[in-house]
């Protein structure tokens, strides 16, 4: 899989978010979003997920132009933000009914996603009631479910304890080594240091790479 984003402009209320961005993903490696509140992070995560529309420049996605020849990438993980759990259900009852969405998925398939991140597949507590660190390992289990070929995480380790950010990291780390593209926002520069193959620094909604 490639990813090139061309003359990519985003401006939004007379402000300039993203500001000729280019920039190229491949598959197989892990690029790190790194930059300061507001510099435009998750915008450029929007972006290549299909969530924005860009003012200016396009984004190609294995040489189709997103929004024009496709409406999204083909298979694609997300977490932008924790908007994706379902509250008033438990944790496999949020997978069963993804799984039943896309109708792919068996018990099986769901207690694994949720033991690989350190989740109780019995547990019957309510996701609303869960701590934000659960919820962020729900998120994960949930991006990483389906296997997708691309991986684009804002943040996703921020909530979480040392012994999770080390699972998540592992299975993070053994994604790409099967050929996914993984796209994080991290102000963790730890987590950066030790997961990127390549530091992409965004300033001011430019991308500076490195
Ligand atoms: N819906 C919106 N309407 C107007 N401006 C927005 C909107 N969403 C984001 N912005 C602005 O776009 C800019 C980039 O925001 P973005 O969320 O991409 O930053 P970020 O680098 O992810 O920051 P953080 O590290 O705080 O998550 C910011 O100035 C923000 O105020």
């Amino acid at each position: 899989m490639k990813i090139e984003l061309s003359n990519y402009s985003k401006v939004i209320k007379r402000r300039t978010v993203l500001d000729h961005v280019n920039c190229i993903f491949y598959s197989g490696n892990i690029y790190g979003l790194y930059g300061r509140n507001g510099s435009g992070k998750t915008m450029l995560l929007r972006a290549i997920s299909g969530l924005i529309y860009g003012t200016h420049g396009k984004v190609v996605i294995d040489g189709k132009v997103l929004h024009k020849d496709i409406s999204f990438p083909k298979s694609m993980g997300v977490i932008i933000e924790n908007t994706n759990l379902l509250p008033n259900y438990d944790a496999y009852t949020n997978l069963k009914i993804l799984s039943n969405i896309k109708k792919i998925a068996s018990d099986n398939d769901i207690n694994d996603a949720l033991s690989s991140v350190g989740l109780d597949p019995s547990n019957k507590k309510k996701v609303r009631t869960y701590s934000l660190g659960m919820r962020q390992r729900l998120s994960i289990a949930q991006a990483l479910f389906e296997d997708p070929n691309l991986l684009l995480l804002d943040e996703p380790t921020n909530a979480l304890d040392e012994s999770s950010v080390e699972i998540v990291r592992n299975l993070l780390l053994k994604k790409k080594e099967q050929g996914t593209l993984i796209i994080i926002a991290s102000h963790n520069k730890e987590d950066l240091n030790i997961l990127a193959d390549q530091i992409i620094k965004v300033v001011d909604g430019k991308v500076i790479l490195s």
